[in-house]
């Protein structure tokens, strides 16, 4: 089954609604280029929740092709959670997806894969994709027990879906060492825990499930070593940070196809 490539730009806790405005409108440019073929790859931006309104103006009036989510939802429905947004709310600003478990918030936020389960269902069924988040830290990787670690993220934070459902998800493979560090993970590296997630998604919930999911890889990801990476077989795409920041950058990784990898030998 062919399955869309997918980069998404994390845009973090960066860029307030005019900034917003004006990297969107970038990208529009940057993606209307005729002179490459962007309408291979599925584009998503993912600003902070301050610009989604701002972001739904420039996309709808303009009629882009850009899709977008947001970084975080509730598990909440709604009422008395001071501070929380809901799937709702979202669905209403016209987000698509909607990114849970990220590692900043495992770390920093104490999110539990059951957490991160709970917003996955939340985002799931607001109409929007979840894009679920999982990876190692470096000590785990150091001892080698980086697919075990990830494969009980995943295993975790799937929990409770159909297998028609987990064929629709996207699943983001982040290993946290590779995170903002500039120690891009080989595409090797990339491809043994991609694939191992695919397999475990084969064995519980079917090939249609395994086909159809997209699993991205993030962490450090640029211009120069998106190609590398993109030509893995189990890799259908890219969680960007800080690159996204950079229409210049995320331009040339929405090209992936024609990007040489000037990576080197990574890491
Ligand atoms: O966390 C990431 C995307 O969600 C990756 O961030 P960097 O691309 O800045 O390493």
């Amino acid at each position: 089954m062919a399955r869309t490539p997918l980069m998404a730009g994390n845009w973090k806790a960066n860029l307030n609604h005019q900034e917003a405005v004006v990297l969107v409108q970038k990208l529009a440019w940057t993606l209307a280029d005729k002179r490459h073929d962007y309408g291979k790859v599925e584009v998503v931006v993912v600003p902070p929740f301050t610009d989604l309104r701002s972001v739904q103006t420039l996309v709808d009036g303009d009629r882009l092709s850009i899709r977008y989510g947001a970084q975080d939802v509730s598990v909440h429905d709604g009422g008395a959670y001071t501070g929380e947004i809901t799937a709702g709310m979202l669905s209403k600003l016209g987000c698509s997806y909607v990114v849970v478990g990220h590692s900043e918030r495992r770390m920093y936020h104490n999110e539990s894969d059951e957490l991160v389960n709970a917003k996955a269902h939340q985002a799931l069924h607001g109409g929007m994709t979840p894009i679920v988040c999982v990876g190692e830290g470096l000590d785990t990787r150091q001892a080698g027990e980086h697919v075990p670690f990830t494969l009980s993220q995943v295993d975790g934070s799937l929990d409770g879906f159909t297998a028609e459902q987990v064929a629709g998800l996207v699943v983001a493979y982040e290993p946290v060492w590779a995170i903002g560090t500039g120690e891009v993970a080989t595409p090797d590296d990339a491809q043994e825990v991609c694939s191992a997630i695919r397999e475990r998604v084969r064995e519980v919930h079917g090939d249609g499930a395994a086909d159809g999911l997209r699993i991205l890889y993030g962490g450090s990801v640029k211009a120069a070593n998106v190609g590398g990476i993109m030509e893995k077989a189990d890799v259908d795409g890219c969680l960007v940070g800080g690159a996204s920041l950079q229409v210049d950058e995320f331009g040339g990784i929405c090209r992936y196809y024609s990007m040489p990898d000037l990576s080197g030998s990574a890491r």
